[in-house]
């Protein structure tokens, strides 16, 4: 086996353009209607592949995530299993995401593990049984594994590829963190809106029905966007905690960041519709 690292495998985040809750079901789980579409900002990963099965994972966030937890090793061993293959893997993560925030950092992590051991290992999965695998995980982790900005429904596992406009957008990431679990369990939440067709959803105003109860629940994602909206078209990703405000010029987006108070962090990415991934599964 050969010493080489293949490097520079991109873990894009996600946005959710508009995020609906349409219903509780009996299990509690909520059924949603959201549209996905990454942004050129994410982790990145290198692997070599071994021939013992050991897997090992160095990463620039420290113990934050216990092995047992982190989603990039969950995702290896559940493809080793699933395969059946005898390979391992070392794997370095450079993580340049926040975590928790709703831009799916993550799930990501674990899409791009899953896509690039399968190439780099050969097991041979398509991507329908990737996606099946990587479900398992997380409900954000099969619109990675397809890599194509998507309309989602259900719980986030059926979905339909759109391409809504590539917006640069400003990322704003409130020192804060919400519990999606919380956040889904909490009375106010809005969690009736009718569901619509996709035409009528892609046409109408987008908004993100857990925003409302997340700005009431913490202040300063109530102070982060009442400050972005000031100069932009602005609302909450997932379940929060980030903002994003959408430009249609990087130096616009640019200009904004400049201004920002020294007690908020943020940054520019441009909305893309194809993930970074695609582009690096292409290359091998
Ligand atoms: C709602 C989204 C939109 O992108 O939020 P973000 O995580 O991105 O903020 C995701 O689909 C979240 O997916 P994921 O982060 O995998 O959620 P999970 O860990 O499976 O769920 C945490 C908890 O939230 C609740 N939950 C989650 C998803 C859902 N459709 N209905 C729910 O009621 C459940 O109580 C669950 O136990
Ligand atoms: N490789 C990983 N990167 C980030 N978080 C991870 C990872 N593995 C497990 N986690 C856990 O998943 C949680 C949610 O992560 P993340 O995907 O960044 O948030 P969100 O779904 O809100 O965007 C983290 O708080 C962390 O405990």
């Amino acid at each position: 086996m050969s010493n080489h690292v293949s490097l520079g495998w991109p873990a894009p985040a996600k946005l959710n353009l508009f995020l609906h809750v349409n219903h509780r079901r009996e299990d509690g789980y909520h059924e949603l209607q959201t549209l996905f579409q990454f942004i050129e900002h994410g982790d990145v990963l290198d692997f070599k592949v071994t021939e013992s099965s050991a897997l090992k994972l160095h990463s620039n966030i420290g113990d934050v995530v216990a092995d047992n937890d982190n989603l990039i090793l969950r995702a290896a061993k559940l493809l080793q299993k699933r395969s059946g293959t005898s390979q391992g893997a070392e794997i370095w993560l450079d993580k340049r995401l926040p975590m928790g925030g709703g831009i799916g950092g993550g799930s990501s992590d674990a899409a791009t593990c899953l896509v690039a051991l399968n190439a780099l290992w050969k097991t041979g999965l398509s991507r329908i049984e990737l996606a099946e695998l990587g479900l398992s995980l997380g409900a954000d982790v099969p619109v990675f594994i397809h890599g194509l900005s998507a309309f989602a429904e259900g719980v986030g596992e059926q979905f339909t590829p759109v391409s809504p406009k590539e917006y640069w957008y400003l990322v704003l990431v409130p020192d804060v963190h919400v519990s999606t679990a919380e956040i889904f369990q909490d009375p106010d939440l809005n969690r009736n809106t009718p569901k619509l067709d996709l035409n009528s959803l892609m046409s109408s105003q987008w908004q993100n029905d857990c925003q409302q109860l997340v700005v009431k629940r913490h202040p300063q994602v109530a102070k982060t966007l009442g400050w972005l909206i000031e100069y932009a078209p602005s609302r909450m990703t997932g379940t929060g905690a980030c903002i994003f405000g959408e430009f249609e010029l990087q130096q616009q987006a640019m200009d904004v960041l400049a201004k920002l108070p020294s007690d908020m962090t943020g940054f520019v990415a441009k909305g893309t519709n194809i993930s970074p991934l695609e582009l690096r599964l292409a290359q091998l």
